[in-house]
């Protein structure tokens, strides 16, 4: 079953969220000495960025090993205003000191914005290399999956009763008609969130309790929130605020 851990400031749950990092990094530096990590856009950059640029975090982060890959993307520019990789450049990398060593960022491949299929394909063929596994059956297992969740219990770039939740074979799809704009993205795919080894939600503020009621008493509706919570149960923990979870019945009460 998914844990979730409710906090009573963005502060104290960027001090929970670094403590599940720094575990899933050791865990992974023992693995395969590096750090897989996708990230979400929206709101997460910036409570990552609380998270890994404190001062409880100094001399923990094992940048150099860091490998920061993009759970979803959308089909704009780098340094377009709705880029998720631009958004993590300006909360975070533009943040980290000038001597410190610094991760590797996977972008997607812009030469390919106007298709966004190829697009997909690109950032596959990126995932292919870095996972050095060939075979469409096997997925890449990410050591962390840093994700949002939408209103409407979304999460990557996988809404509720879209095509996309049925995809079996691709790492990464293209949507092109997003509910959230802009509708053109990339998305990694259902099965890859299932292989990944640790994931962490994080949803903070009373906008979120309706929807994460759903999530959580009524997951037979099938939102892709409740659908990744069933697929890594144990395996994900959910971040929140107090009046985030207000009136939802949660699994495992545990609150800081
Ligand atoms: O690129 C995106 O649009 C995001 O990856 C998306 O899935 C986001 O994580 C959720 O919409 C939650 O966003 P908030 O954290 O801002 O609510």
């Amino acid at each position: 079953m998914a844990q979730v851990v409710s906090y009573s400031s963005k502060e104290t749950l960027a001090s929970g969220l670094l403590s599940f990092i720094l575990d899933c990094q050791n865990h992974a530096m023992n693995r395969h000495d590096r750090f897989q990590v996708a990230v979400s856009g929206g709101s997460l950059p910036s409570i990552l960025a609380l998270a890994v640029l404190s001062e409880e975090a100094e001399g923990k982060i094992l940048w150099d090993k860091w490998q920061i890959f993009f759970a979803d993307e959308r089909a704009v520019p780098l340094d377009h205003e709705d880029s998720n990789y631009g958004l993590l450049k300006k909360e975070l990398l533009d943040k980290l000191p000038e001597d410190a060593p610094k991760p590797e960022v996977i972008t997607i491949d812009t030469d390919f914005l106007d298709d966004t299929q190829e697009l997909a394909d690109q950032y596959e063929q990126a995932l292919v290399n870095y996972f050095a596994r060939k075979d469409s059956v096997k997925k890449p297992a990410f050591d962390l999956l840093l994700l949002g969740c939408g209103p409407d219990g979304h999460t990557c770039s996988l809404f509720p009763g879209h095509d996309l939740l049925r995809e079996v074979d691709p790492w990464v799809a293209p949507i092109e008609d997003s509910p959230k704009p802009p509708p053109k993205r990339i998305t990694l795919t259902l099965p890859v969130i299932a292989a990944a080894i640790r994931a962490a939600f994080v949803a903070t503020g009373a906008g979120k309790a309706e929807i994460l009621k759903t999530i959580f008493e009524d997951p037979g509706e099938g939102l892709p929130c409740s659908l990744v919570n069933a697929a890594l149960n144990e395996k994900v923990t959910w971040f929140v605020d107090h009046p985030a979870v207000e009136g939802v019945n949660y699994p495992r009460r545990a609150s800081l």
